[in-house]
């Protein structure tokens, strides 16, 4: 099973499939797209990036009638950049059939989305939060959803939504089909399974192995005030398209965002204090480009999906196995490929060394690289840059003229030395102190992985590796993105970078996440720092564009 026309969709959902560029059902897809058409309960379980959303996504648009008046279909997700983009992915699926969606979240003004509802949308995309407030408030009812998706439902669980899921699903009724999607399946999410669903398929890919091997793991032995100088180097050295720099708290993140800025880096800030306006923008300005480094907590560590992330940093180790696979998942994503890297100081190698073995990958030790590295990579830039800018021909003519002048009076070489120096835009002088972080202490549990599937049991799977040399039904494991997808960001400054065109095999899964998120309360996962703050519900608006018409 490879191509999406083998599963006997409508013409208005293959063409909406074609447009987005996806050529090939990914292996989860091509499991999960048959066993959800049918009607039966599902716990869907696949590595990061491979294509999780449409899995269930294809099936709930092929159910809908356009003619439908009603919600039919809820899917919740933990956060609200993840309601979002879940929502602009169901929008892009249902385009053809004229359905309507709409994304429900905290921190957007609630009247505005009560008459968003009034146009009668047949699918919800929420957090838990802001969907119970919209219940209580009777402006949703849930009396004819028919398929209910829980997206991260590990994560949701970890943020303490169990309550609200709970109060939600009651109001479901009882005839509907219910799917819980994750890269990673932790204990507890047997206990919501058992509660919530009936008889459900267990459809696994590569379960056995929770490795990435599209994402190179590196780790770099450091101390505690070494870390933003090592964090420059890196940058430097291997400039990143679009790198996520993760950071276990709030401060810590705005702190760090803030550093580098003052040292000459296109970063901003992503955590929970944030508005939603603030959030929103500063998602926008790293998707199209504007900025290349994102700092955040957890809160982007879950589902997001950036065209584009080269690298994943591992400023602060995670506290959890799970948070570090879909922290690193954010990169080699759709086939591509990516580098991870994470700072471990002395106190911390024995928590490496546990997720390495939950995640049962290696990860290979590095030596930060030196200075003269550093500034090597990042004139190699400059110097690709200038290149490119010769060899496209761009009209520099203004320029020339002061350029010959200066010519007359000075040394090429030196000439050119000080306007490399000048482009690479270094601040190295500036001083930078950051409040230093506690070592992470893992929390002392049994890792159940994703092994724990239940019945079916997710390891009986056989683990069928899609690309490289496993191959994926049609062989090869040809899923990509065709041209549906932008994945060069015009105007981006970086090409050093090394994003590859798609090349095949890849097998990752994910664990749940610790620190920052969204939604609803509050919750402690940042050690040694003011923990994340979710903050669902009540509270400003956005300017995005919260109705689409699908
Ligand atoms: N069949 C396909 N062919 C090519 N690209 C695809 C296909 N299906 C999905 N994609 C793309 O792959 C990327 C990752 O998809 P998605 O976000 O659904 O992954 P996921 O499995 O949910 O990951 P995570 O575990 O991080 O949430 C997206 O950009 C999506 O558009
Ligand atoms: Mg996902």
């Amino acid at each position: 099973m490879s191509t999406f026309a083998e599963f006997g969709l409508e013409p208005d959902v293959l063409q909406a499939i074609m447009e987005m560029g996806f050529e090939e059902a990914t292996p989860i897809q091509a499991k999960a797209i048959p066993v959800a058409i049918a009607g039966k309960d599902m716990i869907g379980q696949a590595q990061t990036g491979t294509g999780k959303t449409a899995a269930f996504g294809v099936p709930l648009i092929s159910k809908i009638a356009a003619s439908e008046d009603r919600i039919v279909a809820l899917i919740m997700a933990p956060t609200r950049e993840l309601a979002i983009q879940v929502s602009e992915e169901i929008e892009k699926l249902g385009r053809f059939k004229g359905l309507r969606s709409l994304a429900i979240y905290g921190g957007q003004d609630i009247s505005r989305q009560i008459r968003s509802l009034k146009r009668k949308p047949q699918i919800i995309i929420g957090t838990p939060g802001r969907l119970l407030d919209h219940i209580n408030r009777k402006t949703i009812r849930l009396d004819d959803v028919r398929t209910v998706v829980l997206d991260e439902a590990d994560e949701m669980l970890d943020m303490g939504f169990m309550d609200d899921i709970q109060s939600i699903l009651k109001l479901v009724p009882d005839e509907r089909q219910t799917l819980l999607f994750s890269a990673t399946m932790p204990a507890n999410i047997q206990k919501l399974a058992q509660q919530f669903l009936r008889n459900p398929e267990h459809i696994a890919v590569d379960s056995k192995l929770l490795s990435a091997p599209l994402i190179q793991q590196f780790y770099v032995e450091i101390q505690e005030r070494m870390k933003f100088d090592g964090l420059c180097r890196l940058l430097d050295m291997e400039p990143p398209e679009l790198a996520i720099i993760f950071g276990r708290t709030k401060r810590r993140v705005a702190e760090l965002s803030e550093a580098l800025m003052k040292r000459g880096y296109a970063c901003d800030g992503l955590h929970g204090d944030l508005s939603q306006n603030q959030r929103d923008t500063v998602m926008r300005k790293f998707r199209d480009g504007s900025i290349d480094v994102l700092v955040a907590t957890d809160v982007a560590a879950r589902g997001l999906d950036v065209s584009g992330v080269t690298h994943v940093i591992n400023f602060d180790l995670p506290q959890d196995p799970e948070s570090y696979v879909h922290r690193i998942g954010r990169t080699g994503r759709a086939g591509r490929e990516g580098t991870a890297w994470s700072f471990v100081t002395a106190r911390e190698t024995d928590h490496l060394h546990f997720i390495e073995k939950v995640t049962r990958h290696r990860i290979t030790k590095k030596i930060l690289p030196t200075l003269s590295e550093a500034m090597e990579g990042k004139q190699k830039l400059m110097a690709e840059r200038i290149m490119d800018t010769v060899r496209a021909e761009e009209d520099v003519t203004p320029f020339k003229w002061v350029a010959m002048q200066l010519l007359e009076q000075y040394d090429s070489v030196q000439l050119l030395a000080a306007a490399m120096k000048l482009l690479t835009g270094d601040k190295k002088d500036v001083n930078i102190e950051l409040t230093p972080e506690d070592p992470v202490r893992g929390k002392k549990r049994k890792f159940e992985g994703n092994r724990g599937g239940s019945g079916g049991g997710y390891g009986s799977s056989s683990g069928r590796r899609y690309g490289g040399s496993g191959g994926s039904g049609g062989g090869q494991g040809a899923w990509r993105q065709g041209q549906g997808r932008s994945d060069s960001r015009g105007g981006s400054s970086y090409s050093g970078g090394q994003r590859k065109p798609y090349s095949g095999s890849s097998n990752r899964t994910g664990g749940n996440s610790s620190s920052g998120r969204d939604d609803g309360g509050y919750r402690d996962a940042n050690r040694g720092g003011r923990p994340e703050r979710r903050d669902d519900s009540r509270g400003s608006r956005s300017q995005s564009e919260d109705f689409v018409k699908i």
